[in-house]
């Protein structure tokens, strides 16, 4: 688990507004940093989401290159010519004598309890129908609540939330490596165990590339959603940024025979997330170590941060 440390310094180098196929408009923002030359992103749901570095005014730069780099209020159409102003929408962006964005509650979303995922890169999860993971159905469940208003008992972003894309495939140590990983798990090894026999630590991911986008996108008070309490701990840094909430992600296949992802292997890393990475788990899960015990009392409970 990485220490806090100091912020890596991200810039947003562009943003569009991409349709979905599930019905609202998303914002993809792509980020640059200063500690790796991966492109690491933030799914943003809502325009009034607005990246600092992004929306920062630039040296002798046009209007045009604005909207150009996705630094714009409003909606683009064909004719547009200033980005800072949306005539159609009565929007217009303040900016101060540095050039900085100034955030005013009619155009820039800030200090309200904010929904988000920050979420590792899982090529095989996301894209090749794996089920050995459930990173895909994540995924997808974090834009659905982040769009509803409420799923059940848990309260959803209505529209407003960010999921924070890093490119840590496999926990950090890349595909190659995944894929060997894999291999031992079918000789045998749990997805702890094989890392390790890959000379890797169990979960070397460090998050505070995350919290840096956080901050840049100027959110405060967040609504984690993760089962991963490492998480949870790394999305805090005060007085800029906290962890308000922790929004447990329960597999589908917990709570429907039909939905989410129904396979031995998936069943054998949830175990380990909960047994050997210390995730919290709502629902009651047959331990190794529990094997003859009732399940109502493996019961592991989740706490809300206040
Ligand atoms: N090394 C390794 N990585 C894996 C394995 N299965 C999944 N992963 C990676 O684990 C990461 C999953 O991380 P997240 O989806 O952020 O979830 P999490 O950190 O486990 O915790 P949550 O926020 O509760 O989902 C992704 O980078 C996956 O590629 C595995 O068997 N071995
Ligand atoms: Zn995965």
């Amino acid at each position: 688990m990485a220490t806090q440390g100091s912020l890596p310094v991200v810039q947003c180098v562009a943003r569009a507004r991409i349709p979905t196929t599930t019905g609202p408009d998303i914002f993809l923002h792509l980020y640059a940093n200063d500690r790796d030359n991966k492109e690491h992103l933030a799914i943003v749901f809502g325009e009034d989401i607005r990246s600092r570095s992004l929306f920062r005014r630039r040296k002798n730069e046009t209007q045009q290159e604005r909207m150009v780099r996705g630094a714009y209020v409003g909606k683009l159409f064909p004719g547009r010519t200033v980005a800072d102003v949306d005539e159609n929408l009565g929007l217009e962006l303040q900016f101060d004598s540095d050039g900085e964005l100034k955030v005013e509650k009619e155009t820039t979303w800030a200090k309200k309890d904010t929904l988000v995922r920050i979420h590792s890169e899982c090529y095989t999860g996301e894209t090749a129908w794996s089920a050995r993971c459930d990173c895909g159905e994540q995924f997808d469940r974090a834009g659905k609540l982040i769009a509803l208003d409420r799923e059940g008992e848990i309260v959803g972003g209505s529209g407003r939330g960010v999921i924070v894309y890093l490119r840590q495939e496999g926990r950090g140590i890349g595909l190659g490596e995944k894929l060997k990983a894999y291999n031992l798990q079918d000789l045998g090894a749990d997805t702890v165990q094989a890392n390790l026999m890959l000379q890797h630590p169990a979960d070397g991911r460090d998050f505070s590339l995350g919290r840096a986008i956080l901050i840049d996108l100027g959110i405060e008070r967040v609504r984690l959603l993760t089962n991963n309490p490492d998480k949870v701990s790394q999305v805090e840094h005060p007085p800029q940024l906290h962890c308000v909430e922790r929004v447990p992600m329960i597999p589908l296949s917990w709570t429907s025979d039909e939905d989410g992802i129904h396979s031995s292997e998936i069943e054998g890393y949830l175990r380990t997330k909960v047994e050997r990475m210390g995730h919290l788990l709502q629902k009651p899960l047959k331990l190794h170590t529990m094997e003859n015990v009732p399940a109502s009392s493996t019961t592991i409970t989740t706490h809300t941060i206040i």
